[in-house]
């Protein structure tokens, strides 16, 4: 079998991104989705993503994991499908999609996608980290010397350890470096490693900042390994709405694989 594809990247968070408009790309071959995805035997990337069609929406996006699995919401994934998107002229710049976590809306500025993120009404406040949920789980620390830690291996305690369990959380780590800028390494599940960003993870970040009044800004600058991205969002009680990611999403090549 031989497929087309495409790699895309979002601040370093690499995508391998197939037009499945005509549904031949078989979603239940996880082992296939994990070839594609490994960096010696495959393409190499953190996720593969599928564009399908959508009855009433400009198209669909379903998003699996570089295990294989298909997961929750992906943020750098789903500012890279917009750009997918307009490149098979599918969009011009403004687009609403469908992905696992419902409706979206984007638009493209230049080269930077603004992807609307869904609500977050729940955020939850212990000892040394938050968590809440912004499409996909993530968990929340704050930590003094990001360069020095072992993303990975303290990563993964927390990520496979109670309360997350077999489920998962992903686990992000953070330094303030002023009132609206701060620096971020993320444990991905379903990577299980530390990639270069995290879209659902900087926006994590970013609300659980405000929530525990690291920052009252609402535009908040996230430095990552890969680049820098931006969120902003409006206070909706004890949540927020209004959530936006904002950040580069580029094509690297097109290629045909075979197996
Ligand atoms: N890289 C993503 C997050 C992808 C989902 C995550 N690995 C999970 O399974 O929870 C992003 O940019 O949000």
């Amino acid at each position: 079998m031989k497929q087309t594809f495409y790699k895309y990247q979002g601040t370093g968070n690499d995508f391998v991104m197939i037009d499945n408009r005509h549904l031949s790309f078989d979603k239940k071959d996880t082992k296939l989705i994990k070839f594609l995805c490994d960096r010696r035997f495959g393409i190499g990337a953190d996720g593969l993503i599928l564009l399908e069609n959508h009855d009433a929406l400009d198209f669909k996006m379903v998003y699996f994991n570089s295990d294989g699995n298909e997961s929750s919401m992906c943020g750098n994934g789903g500012r890279c499908i917009v750009a997918f998107a307009k490149f098979l002229g599918i969009i011009e710049d403004c687009t609403s999609f469908e992905a696992i976590d419902g409706l979206h809306h984007a638009e493209i500025v230049k080269n930077s996608v603004r992807l609307q993120m869904q609500d977050v009404s729940h955020l939850e406040k212990f000892e040394s980290h938050v968590f809440l949920n912004t499409g996909s789980p993530h968990h929340v620390q704050m930590e003094a010397d990001l360069a020095q830690l072992d993303i990975k291996k303290v990563g993964s305690k927390i990520r496979y350890g109670a309360p997350y369990n077999k489920d998962g959380s992903n686990v992000n780590f953070v330094s303030k470096i002023s009132d609206d800028v701060f620096s971020v390494r993320t444990y991905e599940r379903g990577v299980e490693d530390e990639t270069l960003s995290c879209g659902t993870g900087v926006t994590a970040v970013a609300l659980a900042m405000n929530y525990i009044g690291e920052t009252e800004k609402n535009l908040i600058t996230l430095n990552v390994e890969g680049g820098t991205l931006q969120v902003s969002f409006d206070k909706d009680g004890q949540g927020y709405k209004n959530i936006w990611l904002i950040g580069p999403a580029v094509q690297v090549f097109k290629g045909d694989v075979s197996w």
